[in-house]
């Protein structure tokens, strides 16, 4: 088990089989924005549910162009007009508001001539029947399914699950996922940094990336490298959050304690090291009801790690059906180094729909890591390539 290195595909599948999704929730619209809907949904209503006017003019009976006609009352939208329209009359009609009876067609006020309650064509070609009518039923009919089980909440199908009469629609519930930094030498961003202590990157870094899909972060702190600490800091997250995601402190130094404290805190470890560069120390476990998922300290092992895998896992927690990122294809400018026995995952900057490698394959070096916006996958052993070639892909987030 542990001591096994997993290809990133093995690994990615051990980590999501580790948990189901979350338990189901019912959630204002607004609140389920970007989630993945846990049941399908169907329409409450019928949309339109008449026939409305998809223009401001006057609804007419198609039979009596080319007029004149006399008009006999208002339909807005919302207030209809309740009386029906005979031949040779018609009403004022606006955008969104209901064909009185009797009527069939709009004559759109721009090819109209009106003087006092006479109505006249003053167009070049009469409209045709039906102009400008929006018929009930034509969006979507009352029962239909408007949405699956598993459909992302998009802005869009938000829209229409308002539409079809849901103010809340089920979903799972958001993983709570806590972020502990380990390291004596980590200090919180912005504090002092004497002699070799550095910056805490990695958990902002996390905790904005985890904002922007369907989890909530909770940062709790530095841990310093003393086993006792981090067990008491493992119990303590393992009873608030889903999921435990640590940095650092996975390798195989005198000071990464991730793994005995684990242990010590009887956690039950899947996997400890995957064949990818960066991120090959890389862990999943449980530990009572939560999962942890220990990155390596290096910030870019630590970003790249999060993208593979801590995101796809915040993902299908909350009920995503193919949480995996999407690996596309395009051009990749050479030369392009050669790979050792670890697929990697280089920096890459987009430019006119071409892979551009940047310059670093430091797993620590993140002034780079800024301009990229994409990484270029190489499979183990790849030789040094100088041609242009189509390559493999995964855009960043
Ligand atoms: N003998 C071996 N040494 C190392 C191996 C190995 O296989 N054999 N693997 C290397 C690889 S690859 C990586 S990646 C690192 C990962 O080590 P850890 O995850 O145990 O991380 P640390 O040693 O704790 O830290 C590594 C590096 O990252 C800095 N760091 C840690 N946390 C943060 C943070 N929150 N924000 C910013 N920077 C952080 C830390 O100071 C270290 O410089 O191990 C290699 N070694
Ligand atoms: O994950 Mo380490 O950073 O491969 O170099």
């Amino acid at each position: 088990m542990a001591g096994v290195m997993l290809s990133v595909g093995e690994a990615q599948a051990r980590l999501l089989a580790l948990a189901a999704p979350l338990p189901i929730e019912t959630v204002p619209l607004v609140e389920a924005a970007g989630r993945w809907l846990a049941a399908p949904i169907e329409a409450r209503r019928t949309q339109p549910a008449a026939d409305l006017s998809a223009m401001d003019g006057y609804a007419i009976r198609f039979a009596d162009l080319p007029g004149p006609w006399i008009l006999v009352g208002e339909s807005a939208a919302g207030r209809g007009l309740d009386r029906a329209i005979e031949p040779g009359e018609a009403a004022r009609i606006f955008t969104g508001a209901p064909l009185p009876q009797g009527t069939d067609t709009i004559l759109i006020q721009e090819e109209a001539a009106r003087e006092g309650d006479r109505l006249s064509f003053s167009g070049t070609v009469p409209p045709p029947q039906g102009n400008a009518v929006r018929a009930a039923g034509t969006d979507f009919a009352r029962g239909v399914q408007l949405l699956e089980a598993g459909a992302r909440l998009s802005p869009a199908a938000i829209a229409l699950a308002a539409m079809g009469g849901h103010g809340a629609v089920p979903v799972r519930r958001r993983p709570r996922i806590a972020i502990l930094s380990t390291g004596d030498e980590l200090v919180p961003p912005g504090a002092p940094t004497p002699g070799a202590m550095l910056p805490s990157s990695n958990a902002p870094m996390l905790a904005s990336l985890i904002a922007k899909g369907p989890g909530i972060a909770l940062d709790r702190g530095i841990v310093p490298d003393r086993i006792e600490a981090l067990e008491q800091a493992f119990a303590a997250a393992a009873a608030e959050a889903d999921l435990i995601v640590t940095t650092g402190g996975v390798s195989v130094g005198d000071h990464d304690l991730v793994r005995p404290a684990l242990e010590r805190a009887g956690a039950s470890l899947d996997f400890w090291k995957v064949a990818m560069r960066p991120g090959k120390p890389l862990m999943a476990g449980r530990l009572g009801d939560a999962i942890v998922l220990g990155l390596p300290g290096n910030p870019v092992a630590a970003f790249v790690t999060a993208h593979l895998f801590l995101l796809p896992l915040a993902a299908h927690l909350a009920g995503a059906p193919s949480p995996l990122p999407k690996a596309t294809t395009m051009p990749v400018i050479a030369p392009l180094p050669a790979i050792a026995e670890r697929t990697e995952y280089l920096r890459a900057r987009i430019i006119d729909g071409a892979a551009h490698l940047l310059a670093s394959r430091d797993s620590a070096a993140l002034f780079d890591l800024v301009r990229a916006d994409a990484l270029i996958v190489r499979a183990p052993h790849s030789p040094e390539a100088f041609e242009n070639e189509i390559g493999t892909v995964y855009l960043l987030a």
